[in-house]
């Protein structure tokens, strides 16, 4: 299951008990698709959940609204549900300067884009305060049609000079609190102990043994 990298446009569509009542068995006909454009998050989810949840991945770099990270995040699921017509989760991430009242936030990623490590480390040149966090917001929609629900992680950390590897985003400037290591230099399992990205899959994952869902997919049950 975990080894499709695309959603299977054949299989059918989610389908949710008829009277659709908080605690109702919801069947689900299809692994959940995370819908992402990176795939270094895809590599973080895939290791993170792990057998947890049957799910597969589909790469598309789908449209972000602007505004509050929770909107941003059920924005991408309502398109990503449209998209493969069936159960799926996305996420969106932020990185937010407590001394810019939580910017770069959910932009970080044109700031990142546009001007780099350094550029983030100058942003707050002018405050004593490097404190920071990074948020990872989930959000899972059943099908095109259902209200998507958000899982929020969060870690506390500081803004420092890069150091460590250079292949995941803001890894090398983010230094999470009680650590000497910035998140690139940890050990991948190490990160994804206590991770913002962690901190919200362990929502998801109470979220499914507590919503009752129930796969059935390919006769399975
Ligand atoms: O754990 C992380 N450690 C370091 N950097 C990270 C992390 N997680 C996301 N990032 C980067 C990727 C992007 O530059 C920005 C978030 O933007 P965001 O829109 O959520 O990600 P994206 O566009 O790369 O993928 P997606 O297709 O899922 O939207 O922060
Ligand atoms: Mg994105």
């Amino acid at each position: 299951m975990s080894g499709g990298h695309s959603a299977s446009p054949s299989s059918l569509p989610s389908q949710s008990s008829p009277s659709g009542n908080e605690g109702a068995m919801r069947v689900l006909t299809r692994p959940v698709t995370f819908v992402t454009g990176n795939a270094k998050k895809l590599e973080e989810v895939r290791a993170i959940l792990g057998n947890s949840i049957p799910f597969q991945s589909l790469r598309l770099d789908l449209p972000e609204l602007q505004g509050e990270p929770e909107e941003i995040s059920k924005g991408k699921a309502r398109l990503a549900a449209t998209e493969v017509n069936g159960p799926v989760l996305v996420e969106d991430t932020c990185l937010c300067f407590n001394a810019l009242n939580g910017l770069p936030g959910p932009y970080i990623k044109w700031f990142l884009e546009k001007i780099g490590h350094e550029g983030l480390n100058n942003l707050l040149m002018a405050y004593e305060d490097k404190s920071a966090y990074a948020a990872c917001v989930f959000s899972l929609a059943l099908g095109p049609d259902a209200e998507p629900l958000t899982f929020v992680g969060k870690t506390m950390g500081k803004i420092v000079p890069a150091r460590g590897p250079k292949d995941f985003g803001w890894d090398p400037i983010f230094q999470p609190n009680g650590y000497e290591l910035t998140y690139a230099e940890m050990p991948k399992e190490e990160k994804n102990k206590i991770s913002h990205r962690s901190k919200a899959l362990s929502l998801v994952k109470s979220h499914f043994a507590a919503a009752g869902y129930h796969f059935q997919i390919n006769g399975s049950s």
